[in-house]
């Protein structure tokens, strides 16, 4: 596998530098500037990804399974074959360490994986038949044959925070191409040399299937004009992001003002409860907030499932667990954070919040150096939460608030008052079983995930798993952006009307030549 980075992009097949202005990566550790130097895509490069993209279309999405399967192997097989090389780029450009960097490779690889078993399984494909039924009384009823096909070439913007795993081939892009949609991608800025190896690991996989070129670009940019134009390519029919909610926001805007406007898949932002109900709170105090501070300050707190909020009773088993929780924080060391800009963004959130008379830091960890982040822990009551919206803004770091409520009363009004999130854990013991019951509907109206006894950081990519919810935790609550279900967001439903077998997809014919499973006259089988 090439493993030099060179400072590419990908217009299809051809690996090509910009010529719009210059961009480099920054080692966040030590502020160095990385070479080599990359430039953003032009206007014509864009067009030209996206016109490939959509040449690419018709005959990827009609790929056979096991061509489409076998090609979201190679892509995971590139990416291992591109060995140390990898994890050590990732490393310099993002400050996360190595464990953390070969977990997310391995993650990355399993997705793409997970993905070919569900494109040759055919299940995605939702196939329902209504034979005909030409004596029916008073009408015949005509032959209804059902199957989703791919929605058309998909704009994916890659995250800073997880360089692989939600990046150029992170779940997006894997979701995608299973679903048979070309993919042009767009590089974070933050990890452009990461992006250039991954890049390449796809586009060779792409040719070594035998596909068109079109089915995988990757365009940089050094500003936000060719993600702008990205998104209102006409060509481009859906879009996958992972980012803050301004940008997810502005680009959300831009796929809704299109003259055809475009299914906006944004993950953004959510600071995602974690309640303490009363038993279990009473009995491990210091073991759920060593959990907590652990939870907190993984990746320096640079995940979107960070437990940001902390809901409890007030009384002598919070006192506890916030002076263990504040104990375990004081001692964390400062951990270099991915951009100086999300340095800079976290140490106004925390200096913001520290400022309010509504709250009181209980704890900072560690200072560090420019690009670092010191963690915190702040403390209010439900009334003063309740009356101060801002308190709810995610704080992208190892930052959070816990809130002293009264009763469950106030919880549940704190909980009703909340953004929609990701994620909510909930612990319990078997006592606080019936305070859950009256938690757990509150809870489902506002998030995508509830889990016991747990945090909700590091997501399990599976069958079941959901990652999404409301507002502004995601653009479109309807969906997930991680698991097996996320390939529907790239698809589509089309009926097929009295249309003769011969030209009816393979999945749809008679015989059922791919022998995947479909709902007959209502039926499984
Ligand atoms: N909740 C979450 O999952 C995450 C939240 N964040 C938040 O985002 C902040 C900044 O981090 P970034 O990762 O750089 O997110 P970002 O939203 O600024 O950028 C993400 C991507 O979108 C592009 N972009 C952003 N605004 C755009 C616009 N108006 N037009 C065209 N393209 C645009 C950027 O170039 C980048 O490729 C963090 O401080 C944090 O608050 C970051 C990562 C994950
Ligand atoms: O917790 C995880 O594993 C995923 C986090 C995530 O989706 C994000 O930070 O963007």
């Amino acid at each position: 596998m090439d493993t030099q980075i060179r400072g590419d992009m990908f217009i299809g097949a051809d690996a090509v530098a910009g010529t719009a202005g210059e961009l480099h990566a920054i080692d966040p550790a030590s502020g160095q500037t990385l070479d080599p130097v990359y430039r953003g895509a032009t206007r014509d490069q864009l067009d030209r990804a996206c016109a490939l993209a959509d040449d690419a279309f018709d005959s990827y999405r009609e790929t056979a399974p096991d061509v489409r399967a076998a090609f979201l192997e190679a892509i995971a097989d590139n990416i291992m074959a591109l060995g140390d090389a990898l994890i050590e780029r990732a490393m310099a450009e993002t400050g996360l360490p190595r464990p953390r960097l070969e977990g997310e490779r391995g993650r990355t690889c399993g997705q793409l994986k997970l993905f070919a078993q569900v494109v040759r399984d055919g299940r995605h494909l939702d196939v329902r038949i209504d034979p005909a039924l030409p004596d029916r009384q008073p009408q015949p009823r005509p032959d209804l044959r059902l199957r989703k096909i791919a929605i058309g070439p998909v704009a994916v913007f890659g995250a800073s925070n997880f360089p692989l795993a939600f990046s150029v081939a992170g779940g997006d892009t894997a979701s995608a191409l299973a679903a048979g949609c070309p993919v042009v991608a767009k590089a974070h800025p933050a990890h452009p040399g990461t992006s250039e190896l991954v890049g390449r690991a796809v586009r060779d996989a792409v040719a070594g299937a035998g596909l068109p070129e079109g089915v995988f670009s990757l365009v940089m940019d050094t500003g936000y004009e060719i993600g702008g134009a990205l998104v209102t390519d006409p060509r481009i029919k859906a879009v996958g992001f992972t980012g803050s909610r301004r940008g997810g926001l502005a680009l959300w805007r831009m796929a809704q003002d299109r003259p055809e406007p475009i299914p906006f898949y944004g993950e953004m932002s959510s600071i995602n409860p974690v309640l303490l109900l009363p038993e279990a709170l009473g009995a491990r105090a210091d073991a759920i907030a060593r959990g907590f501070v652990q939870s907190l300050a993984l990746g320096a707190g640079q995940f979107c499932t960070n437990p940001g909020l902390v809901l409890a009773l007030a009384g002598e088993p919070l006192d506890r667990f916030v002076s263990t929780a504040a104990e375990a924080l004081s001692a964390l060391p400062a951990a270099t954070m991915l951009t100086p800009g999300i340095a800079d963004a976290y140490r106004a959130g925390v200096a913001a919040i520290a400022k309010s008379d509504a709250v009181e830091t209980v704890a900072r960890g560690q200072e560090g150096h420019a690009h670092s982040c010191q963690a915190a822990l702040f403390v209010t009551d439900a009334p003063r939460f309740l009356a101060e919206h801002a308190l709810q803004d995610e704080i992208f770091g190892a930052a959070s608030l816990v809130v002293r409520c009264a009763d469950l009363h106030e919880m549940r009004a704190v909980i009703d008052a909340l953004e929609g999130q990701l994620t909510a854990a909930i612990h319990m013991d078997a006592g606080d079983h019936d305070a859950a019951r009256t938690l757990l509907p509150r809870l489902e109206r506002r998030v995508g995930r509830i889990l016991v006894n747990g945090f909700g950081t590091g997501v399990e990519v599976a069958h079941a798993m959901v990652h999404g919810g409301p507002f502004p935790a995601t653009s479109d609550p309807r969906t997930t952006s991680v698991g097996s279900l996320a390939i529907d967001r790239f698809l589509r439903p089309v009926a097929y009307q009295d249309l003769p077998d011969d030209l009816l997809a393979p999945a749809l014919k008679e015989a059922n030549p791919l022998g995947i499973e479909r709902l007959v006259d209502g039926k499984r089988g």
